[in-house]
């Protein structure tokens, strides 16, 4: 079977991205995880669909993992499809314009095409109650949460983009338990579809540092919807302004959300990287 893909990132979180528009078959799980193998496959953190929209909208796209999981939100991966469908709708001739709309998995996300390749994405509201998480043993949606494991002590903060994140401050980002923490979390059974876990050092009320464990891949040069989770978790405990800079290992974000009632906004890069055939048996 030979596929047709264009490999793509934003910030260093990389996809590969497949037009699926003439009804091709999505992807599966196991096609997926062969894809993003960075030996023997093209090697991705995740595999993005383009598809057609029916409700208005320029297209539809879903998120698969590494592993094979699938997802519901993908902020890096937004950006990444509003690039892909201006492209493509300027060497069809049309025009799209600055302004459009992306169906998600999650729901409809406004798009503005911003200068040299950057977009910013309408992230919807960040959900802070515990069984839209979903974040079981807790009542009430609170500002930190407190979790004893192995006799030991964690606090985080946790909110859902339409994907499940749980957020730890840290003093010493360059230290933080990331490979450690990150899988302790995503098994434990407070996550019953596992969690993005974030790891934020506060620098100053304008600017986060940030890595970020993700579900279903691991550490990754960025996450999209991770440096949402952490600027709505940090600004819900007022620790910083309501439009910061998210400074990842890949490269910088900006998150505002104006207000509690509005709807939170990321905006950031994108890259083509190249177009590729991919020969699999
Ligand atoms: N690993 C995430 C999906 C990708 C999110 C990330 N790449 C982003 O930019 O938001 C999850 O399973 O919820």
């Amino acid at each position: 079977m030979t596929l047709r893909f264009t490999k793509m990132h934003g910030a260093g979180n990389d996809f590969v991205v497949l037009d699926l528009r003439a009804d091709t078959a999505e992807p599966g799980a196991a096609l997926c995880r062969a894809l993003a193998d960075r030996h023997t496959g093209v090697g991705c953190d995740q595999i993005l669909t383009v598809e057609r929209a029916a409700d208005g909208a320029a297209a539809r796209y879903r998120i698969w993992n590494a592993d094979g999981s699938s997802s519901q939100q993908c902020g890096n991966g937004a950006r990444c499809i509003a690039a892909w469908i201006v492209r493509d709708a300027l060497a069809r001739g049309e025009a799209l314009g600055d302004e459009f709309v992306l169906d998600s998995p999650v729901g409809a996300h406004a798009v503005t095409r911003l200068d040299g390749g950057r977009y910013r994405i309408e992230m919807g509201l960040p959900r802070f109650a515990p069984n839209s998480i979903p974040l079981h043993g807790f009542e009430g949606a609170q500002d930190e949460y407190v979790l004893y494991h192995n006799d030991a002590v964690f606090t985080f903060g946790a909110v859902s983009m339409g994907n499940p994140h749980a957020v730890i401050e840290v003093d010493d980002i360059d230290h933080a338990p990331v490979e450690t923490v990150g899988p302790m979390l995503q098994a434990h059974p407070a996550f019953p579809e596992s969690v993005n876990v974030g790891f934020a050092q506060v620098q100053s009320r304008d600017r986060i540092r940030l890595r970020v464990y993700e579900r279903g891949v691991g550490e990754t040069l960025a996450c999209g919807s991770g440096a949402c989770a952490a600027a709505a978790v940090l600004m819900r405990r007022g620790r910083v302004n309501r439009d910061v800079t998210v400074a990842l290992p890949g490269g910088e974000l900006r998150i505002a959300w104006p207000a509690d009632d509005a709807p939170l906004t990321m905006s950031g890069p994108t890259a083509f990287v190249f177009e590729g055939e991919w020969n699999h048996e």
